[in-house]
């Protein structure tokens, strides 16, 4: 991780030389105090006539150093700042970028709550821990460093003092450090928890409300929070016990320089001066001491996060780009199906049974496949498999007459436009939102989508048309509406290839009908202009259906039938019994409306 400082590097270096010239300039007051208690106060060199000048000269020179020290400091906070934020911001890009890429079963294996922990906290902790090495580090060391050099100029006692001290500050910090060092990764744990809790419950608002389980919801996330904060409780205690035991270290060794400087003032060996210079030069090395403890606990914490993000920056897609350009693969000579499945089989990772069983299929360029099942048959899954956001686990999947495997994914995945079951909707306006999938689409194609996706009457009647925004989550629309948006997004793409999983499931018949209507003189228009359209669409109703060039019927993750609608009604008896029920749902409805 540490190249990602590099860029910054300049900044690193400045903190660095900041802070050890503000550290210098604060070990060299106790010298000048020195000097104006014994020669300017006391003037044991003069035969203990006071030197007001000098006390003068020395008070405007420590004046004079005391504001460089601060310049310094000051300037060692800036420049560590812009190392270290610019350090976390760059991390947190690629984090981000990483996580787009990686495969939804990698996703799902990380956990939404834990990876945006990972991508705030971590990042954080990360980024203190940098801040801490450049300016904790250099200041703490130097004060131990410079401090004892200093310390050893004036007595020799002195520097015992200080010898024994250190070490036994030391072995209690090391204490401290071993036992906290696993904590700091069960409290990262348990903000992930705390994350996932949250994230459920606001976007699962609505449902808890409609359940009246705000109770119940409340105390999940209670004990989600009660855990984080025993976990934290319990490196705060450790940390508490360190001020109170190094206190004792550091008053200990405060009052032998008192008690053997007295020894040494009597016998005139030093001045008063002298033992006050020992004093303040103790307490800067022990709190150089002190302050490396404190840089250790967030050493410890950072380096924890470190790991946690180098898993999300290390991991690498599982679902990569194939080397394009690669014709093997083909699945006809001349001119190939738009869409091919050759034996595909399908299993959820970690799962013990196939979710699609060797299934064959293709679809011809233009034609509209529609894929009927019962509900779990494995549809949304088979159509997944097109754009890879799984890979078929054995028989190959083809588009174009090429393995999907063999395509750059951008340019497998530009051919496609697919609009999931679960409309998402970003915050922005409702023009912005259709035109989200395009890279520069002009007022008119965002209208012309709309139209098609039926969209474009609802639209016009929001207060600010196409300008409205659209609250996160799509939660100021209607079900039926986020999904006319959704298809309007996908149509304005121009797709060779549209997959729409039951993305009209929300939309009354009529609606319905009208959209498969304008699509399909949409369809003419583009076949007009020498372009394809290739459909698949999986639907739950017979009549959305029927309409298809071709139907595909699962059961069980098996294709049982594939054929016109008139074909499956002779030739499949679940695509009878489908319709059948869905026709006796159709007349007890009616039954029920007209009495
Ligand atoms: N991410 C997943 N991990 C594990 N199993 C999954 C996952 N997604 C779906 N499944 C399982 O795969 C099977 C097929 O699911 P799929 O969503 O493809 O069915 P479907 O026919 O589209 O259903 P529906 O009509 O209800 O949308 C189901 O048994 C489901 O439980």
């Amino acid at each position: 991780m540490l190249h990602y400082i590099k860029p910054y590097r300049h900044y690193a270096v400045l903190t660095i030389v900041f802070m050890v010239s503000e550290v210098l300039i604060d070990l060299y007051q106790p010298r000048l105090m020195e000097a104006i208690v014994n020669e300017g106060v006391l003037g044991l060199h003069h035969g203990g006539v006071p030197d007001l000048s000098l006390v003068m000269q020395t008070g405007l020179w420590m004046a004079l150093i005391v504001a460089i020290g601060g310049v310094c400091g000051v300037m060692g906070g800036v420049c560590v700042n812009f190392c270290a934020q610019n350090f976390g911001n760059d991390i947190r890009k690629d984090c981000f970028r990483r996580i787009l890429h990686l495969s939804m079963e990698q996703i799902d294996a990380f956990r939404t709550g834990s990876l945006i922990t990972r991508i705030t906290s971590d990042t954080t902790q990360v980024q203190t821990m940098v801040s801490a090495a450049l300016r904790g580090v250099v200041r703490s060391l130097t004060f131990l460093i410079a401090g004892t050099a200093a310390l050893l100029t004036l007595d020799i006692h002195f520097s015992l003092i200080a010898a024994l001290a250190v070490p036994v500050i030391l072995i209690e910090v090391v204490i401290v450090v071993h036992k906290s060092n696993p904590l700091f990764l069960l409290v990262q744990q348990k903000i992930d928890a705390l994350n996932g809790v949250m994230q459920e419950d606001i976007q699962g608002a609505r449902v808890i409300k409609g359940y009246g389980q705000e109770a119940r919801e409340n105390e999940r996330f209670g004990v989600a929070n009660d855990n984080l904060a025993a976990a934290q409780l319990r490196v705060l205690l450790l940390i508490a016990c360190l001020l109170p035991l190094v206190n004792i270290v550091m008053n200990t060794a405060l009052v032998a320089v008192i008690y053997i400087g007295s020894f040494d003032v009597q016998s005139a060996m030093i001045g008063p001066g002298t033992v006050m210079a020992a004093l303040t030069y103790v307490v800067l090395i022990l709190n150089g001491i002190l302050m490396f403890a404190m840089i250790l606990q967030i050493f410890a914490r950072g380096l924890t996060s470190k790991r946690r993000l180098e898993e999300v920056l290390e991991t690498k897609p599982a679902i990569r780009d194939g080397e394009d350009g690669e014709t093997d693969g083909a699945v006809s000579r001349g001119r190939p199906a738009a869409i091919a499945l050759h034996h595909a089989s399908f299993r959820y990772p970690g799962q013990q049974e196939d979710v699609l069983t060797d299934i064959s299929l293709t679809v011809a360029r233009g034609e509209t496949l529609a894929i009927v099942g019962a509900t779990g048959s494995g549809k949304s899954t088979l159509l997944a498999l097109l754009p890879r956001f799984y890979d078929a686990t054995a028989g190959e999947v083809f588009v174009d007459g090429r393995d999907v495997r063999t395509y750059v994914l951008h340019a497998l995945r530009g051919k496609m436009a697919i609009v999931l079951q679960k409309t998402e909707l970003f915050s922005m306006t409702i023009g912005e939102n259709i035109a989200w999938g395009m890279d520069a689409a002009s007022d008119e194609e965002i209208r012309r989508a709309a139209k098609i996706a039926q969209a474009a009457d609802f639209i016009e009647r929001q207060p600010e048309g196409y300008g409205t925004e659209v609250t996160e989550g799509g939660t100021s629309l209607s079900g039926g509406q986020r999904q006319r948006l959704a298809l309007a997004r996908a149509l304005i793409r121009k797709p060779e290839i549209l997959l729409l999983d039951d993305s009209t499931s929300a939309l009354d018949l009529r609606t319905e009908s009208a959209f498969y209507a304008a699509l399909d003189g949409y369809t003419r228009e583009l076949r007009r202009e020498g372009h394809d359209l290739t459909k698949v669409i999986v639907a739950q109703r017979i009549a959305t259906a029927r309409h298809a060039d071709r139907i595909a019927v699962l059961d069980g993750g098996r294709l049982l039938a594939c054929g016109t609608h008139e074909e499956l009604l002779e030739r499949s008896s679940i695509y009878r019994e489908i319709c059948a029920s869905q026709f006796r749902a159709g007349a007890s409805g009616k039954e029920k409306a007209n009495g």
